[in-house]
């Protein structure tokens, strides 16, 4: 018996230029150079801004795009030299509308999806049951799509991209748009697909799911990677770019939090608040403290959005985070 690929998905300096379609305008590197590894059972998180090169990643990763330069293995097959090896171990999910069609029933579409990767009679229809019924679908199975709500058609979407029962399955953005409770049973649904031996590797905004959800998480921006670690580490390192607000604070006492050594600066607002911004992980707790001791009692703790994290980790490259 052959043992499992030890990596789900292995790339390695893969970079994807798009080309301008108009002489005016300049062409676009999305990926310039992205190294990633995805242990095989793995829930990876992609996290990044927008036109970080999330989604041209999944792309390329679902064959669907080719790269330009580098490579990229899902279960030890290369995604441009032998993408009918990659295909049926691979699901995509992406969120939104796209990839359904709303004239025709969530049956039917399973059933399309299913046809594709060669499922056909009772395989098919098997499948399409089972996927209808985990995703709460069954009593809706006959009715057309377009009158779904939101969260029903992303279920959807989930389910298709389980048709083929893939090992790696990338969901990019998968909770856009979900209410809270989507959400929450959309991180349930994560912890179950890992349950069952599948390697996910989910794109994502948003700090906290990939907390929640992730073993591993990789930040990246402008087609680079910033930093990959596990999700606790990478948080703390974030907490290094905490910001402690308060108002009434005396001269005195903020000069005393300008003269410690993990303030980066400290800023007086005309409506006389103060913000200290952090740079050490371990000083929001020492600024708080002082500021309680000097009696101030409207204070409060800002973590900062990934937008600027991002450019705090810009420019302090360097501090890059392994395994
Ligand atoms: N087909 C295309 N032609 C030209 N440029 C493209 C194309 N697809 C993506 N890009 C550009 O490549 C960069 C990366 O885009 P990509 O969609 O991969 O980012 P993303 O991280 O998924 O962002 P978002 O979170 O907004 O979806 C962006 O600058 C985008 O404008």
């Amino acid at each position: 018996m052959t043992s499992p690929q030890p990596y789900a998905i292995e790339v390695t300096a893969l970079t994807r230029v798009f080309g301008s379609r108009k002489r005016s305008e300049a062409a676009v590197s999305a990926l310039r150079g992205i190294d990633l590894t995805v242990r095989t059972g793995e829930v990876h998180g992609l996290l990044g801004p927008n036109g970080a090169g999330k989604t041209t990643l999944c792309k390329i990763l679902s064959t669907v795009l080719l790269p330009s330069s580098g490579t990229a293995r899902v279960c030890g097959h290369d995604v441009a030299t032998s993408p009918r090896a990659v295909k049926p171990l691979i699901g995509i999910v992406f969120g939104g509308d796209r990839g359904l069609y709303g004239r025709i029933t969530p049956r039917q579409n399973l059933g399309l999806w299913g046809a594709l990767y060669g499922l056909h009679g009772r395989a098919l229809a098997r499948r399409t049951d089972e996927l209808l019924e985990r995703f709460g679908l069954s009593e809706r199975a006959d009715d057309r799509v377009d009158g779904f709500s939101r969260g029903m058609k992303q279920r959807l979407h989930l389910a298709r991209g389980l048709v083929s029962d893939p090992k790696v399955l990338i969901l990019d953005e998968p909770t856009a748009g979900m209410d809270p409770l989507a959400a929450y049973e959309f991180r349930t649904l994560v912890h179950e697909l890992r349950a069952e031996g599948r390697t996910v590797l989910v794109t994502t905004h948003d700090l906290a799911e990939a907390e929640a959800v992730c073993d591993q998480v990789t930040l990246v921006d402008r087609g680079t990677v910033l930093a990959t670690g596990r999700p606790d580490v990478l948080a703390r390192q974030m907490s290094a770019y905490e910001r402690v607000e308060a108002s009434g604070v005396s001269a005195a006492v903020a000069d005393d939090l300008r003269q410690l050594a993990g303030v980066r600066s400290l800023d007086r607002t005309a409506d006389g608040r103060i913000s200290v911004e952090i740079s050490a992980a371990d000083t929001t707790g020492e600024v708080l403290g002082r500021l309680v001791a000097a009696g101030v009692t409207s204070l409060a703790t800002v973590r900062p959005g990934l937008a600027e994290v991002y450019r705090h980790m810009v420019q302090d490259r360097g501090m890059q985070v392994s395994r």
